[in-house]
């Protein structure tokens, strides 16, 4: 184990790294399913929006590594919500890849929302939602003009929690690191050479000024990543959950509510059966 991936997540609840050798299996892997889904898709390349993120981040080392730096498009989207070193570190991204980037300010295309409900414009969620959105505008205007596929930058652990913006950060063609839970983006991260102050970075949607994931969930990705792989994908009970790790029983249920109130964004909008014969 390289001493990077060591010091990562050390106190973690519960210990989800992954070996040398099933990093390097799991990069692998990924780097195949994007080359995969360009080239099924008949696409010359890939786009994805660069947050400053660890999920972007990672995401964008994996596409460039797949693809060729030169295939590969970014786009930094500031909003004023946007913390400023969060966008230059986005930048940092794309200038350490050498891959192409654009800067796109969506705020006044975001007021225009705005303007339209002024009410609803003070609902920092709805509002919050409506940056998220223009992303993926933006993001399929890329793609569509330069034969590009939308690259996702989801992770296990929003994905069960629905934890994302339907047909906002959702509306892409894969999610490369989808499989991942986000200590083990961490650690994918890290051994792939991002800068340790990107990996170690509070998780931010930055859908209002100051919004931490971890906050809003109530729980730190570590806690939440355990209850994730011992009970909601794994074999525990809740009891035996609550008994293997630091968090009450209430914690767990509100877990395991997350998963179920979100089912609606892991499917296909549904509608009436056929009453065909
Ligand atoms: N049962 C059901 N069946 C079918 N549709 C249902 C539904 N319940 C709600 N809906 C629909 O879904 C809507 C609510 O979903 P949605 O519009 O997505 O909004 P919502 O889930 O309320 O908000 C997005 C959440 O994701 C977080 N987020 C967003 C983007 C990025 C990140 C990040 O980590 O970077 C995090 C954000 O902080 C917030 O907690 C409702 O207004 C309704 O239209
Ligand atoms: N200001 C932005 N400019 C461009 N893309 C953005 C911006 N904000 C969010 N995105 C896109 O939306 C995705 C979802 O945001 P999310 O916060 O979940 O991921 P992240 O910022 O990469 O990592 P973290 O969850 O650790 O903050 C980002 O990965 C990125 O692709
Ligand atoms: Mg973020």
């Amino acid at each position: 184990m390289s001493e990077e991936t060591t010091v990562l997540s050390q106190s973690a609840p519960l210990d989800l790294r992954l070996s040398d050798e099933e990093l390097e299996r799991t990069r692998d892997h990924i780097l195949q399913f994007i080359r995969d889904v360009v080239d099924d898709a008949g696409a010359e390349g890939a786009v994805l929006g660069l947050s400053g993120g660890i999920d972007s981040t990672a995401t964008a080392y994996l596409a460039a590594e797949a693809l060729g730096e030169e295939n590969l498009h970014g786009v930094v989207m500031p909003s004023e919500v946007n913390a400023e070193e969060n966008m230059s570190d986005a930048e940092r991204v794309a200038q350490a890849l050498g891959i192409e980037y654009d800067v796109v300010e969506i705020q006044p295309i975001a007021e225009q929302f705005f303007e339209a409900f002024p009410e609803a414009a003070d609902d920092k969620r709805a509002a919050g939602n409506v940056y998220v959105r223009t992303r993926g505008i933006l993001g399929y205007f890329v793609a569509n003009y330069e034969n590009n596929i939308v690259l996702g930058t989801g992770n296990r652990s929003e994905a069960l929690l629905g934890y994302f913006t339907k047909f906002g950060d959702q509306a892409v063609d894969c999610n490369p690191i989808g499989n991942l839970y986000k200590q083990q983006v961490r650690q994918l991260s890290a051994s792939m050479g991002v800068p340790d102050d990107l990996v170690a970075k509070t998780p931010s949607a930055e859908m209002w000024a100051g919004q931490t994931d971890e906050q809003e969930m109530g729980m730190d990705y570590d806690t939440l990543d355990a209850v994730l792989a011992l009970h909601v994908d794994g074999p525990l009970s809740k009891a035996a959950t609550v008994r293997n790790l630091d968090v009450s029983e209430s914690q767990v249920e509100r877990v395991v509510e997350l998963y179920k109130r979100s089912e609606h964004k892991r499917r296909m909008p549904p509608a009436p059966e056929s009453l065909r014969p």
